[in-house]
C-alpha cells in the first residue's frame, strides 16, 4: 500500500533522512519510534506531500503523495487548528475538503464524535479546549474521511488515559477494516496493544524491524534481591527462573525483590551500541 524507498533529505548541514525504507500493507500498523531527532517527522511530512524529499521514492498505492492527497489522513505532531472555529465546522471542513456529501459528512461526524467521545464539545470554539480535546479533534480529523492511509504522529503526547484508550480503540478498528497506519510514539506500551510491527529510525535510517517481542527478545532485563547487608543484581533473559534460583540459594533474610522486563529504553540502548 505504501512503499518508500531510500529518501534522503537535508536541511543544510542536517541530514534529516539518509536512505530511509519502510513498506506498509493494507491493514498493518506500523510503529515507528526513535530518539528525538531520528527523522520520523521529516519522514510522515514527505508521505504527507507537506515537504518533498531530496531524493528517492514514496509511492502511496502507486501514486506519489502529491497525486494521493485524499488518501491520506494526517494528525502532525503540533496542533495545527483554527482556534476561532468550532470542532465540528473543523470536521465539517475537512470532511468536505476529502469530498464527502452532507449526509455522509454528518454520518461520520457522529460516529467519530462517539468514538473519540467528541461529543460534549462538538459546538466549542477550539480555542478553549483542554490539550487532550485539542489532540482528540486532531485525531479526529485525520479519520473523517475514512483514508486509506492514516498518519498519526505522536497522537498521544500530552493526552490523558482516556484520550489514549480512545484513540488506540479507533486505530485498532480502522486497521481491522483494511487501512494502513504508520503510528510515531516514545510509548512501546501503545505499539504493543496495536499489536504494532515496529520500525526503529536511528540518524535518518530504518535500522531494525519487527514485533516488539522479537525486538525485545534476547535484551537482558535484571533481577535484583536486596538483603539487610547487600543488593545483589543479575542481568538476565529469563527473570523468573533467575529469580527463584536467588531466592532457593539465599542464606539470609530477603527484603525485597526488583525484576525489571526490557523495554524501549533497554531496546534504544541496545541499538545504539550494536550499531555506532
Ligand atoms: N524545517 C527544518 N529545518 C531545519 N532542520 C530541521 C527541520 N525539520 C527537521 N529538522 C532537523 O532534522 C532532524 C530530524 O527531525 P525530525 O523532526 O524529523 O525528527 P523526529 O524523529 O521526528 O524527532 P522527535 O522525536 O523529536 O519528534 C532534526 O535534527 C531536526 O532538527
Amino acid at each position: 500500500m505504501l512503499e518508500v524507498d531510500h529518501l534522503v533529505k537535508r536541511y543544510g548541514e542536517v541530514q534529516a533522512l539518509a536512505g530511509f525504507d519502510l513498506s506498509v500493507a493494507a491493514g498493518e500498523i506500523v510503529g515507528v519510534v526513535g530518539h528525538n531527532g531520528a527523522g520520523k517527522s521529516t519522514f510522515l511530512e514527505i508521505v504527507s506531500g507537506l515537504i518533498r524529499q531530496d531524493s528517492g521514492t514514496v509511492l502511496i498505492n502507486g501514486r506519489p503523495p502529491a497525486a494521493a492527497r485524499a488518501e491520506v489522513g494526517v494528525s502532525p505532531q503540533h496542533i495545527a487548528l483554527y482556534l476561532p472555529v468550532t470542532v465540528r465546522e473543523h470536521l465539517r471542513l475537512f470532511g468536505g475538503l476529502a469530498g464527502l456529501r452532507r449526509a455522509e459528512l454528518s454520518a461520520a461526524i457522529d460516529e467519530l464524535a462517539a468514538a473519540m467521545h467528541l461529543e460534549e464539545f462538538l459546538d466549542r470554539r477550539v480555542g478553549i479546549l483542554s490539550g487532550g480535546q485539542q489532540r482528540r479533534t486532531q485525531a479526529a480529523i485525520a479519520l473523517i474521511h475514512r483514508p486509506a492511509l492514516l498518519l498519526l504522529d505522536e497522537p498521544t503526547a500530552g493526552a490523558d488515559p482516556e484520550t489514549r484508550q480512545a484513540l488506540l480503540d479507533v486505530v485498532k478498528q480502522r486497521a481491522a477494516q483494511g487501512t494502513a497506519v504508520i503510528y510515531t510514539t516514545h510509548y512501546l506500551s501503545e505499539l504493543s496493544e496495536l499489536q504494532a510491527t515496529i520500525a526503529v529510525a536511528k540518524r535518518g535510517r530504518v535500522i531494525a524491524r519487527g514485533s516488539s517481542e522479537e525486538l525485545l527478545a534476547g535484551l537482558p532485563g535484571e533481577v535484583r534481591v536486596t538483603f539487610p547487608d547487600e543488593t545483589v543484581s543479575v542481568a538476565t533473559t529469563n527473570q523468573s527462573a533467575t529469580l527463584v534460583e536467588l531466592l532457593k540459594t539465599a542464606q539470609k533474610p530477603v527484603e525485597s525483590v526488583d525484576i525489571h522486563h526490557p523495554d524501549l529504553d533497554d531496546l534504544y540502548r541496545a541499538l545504539a551500541v550494536d550499531h555506532d
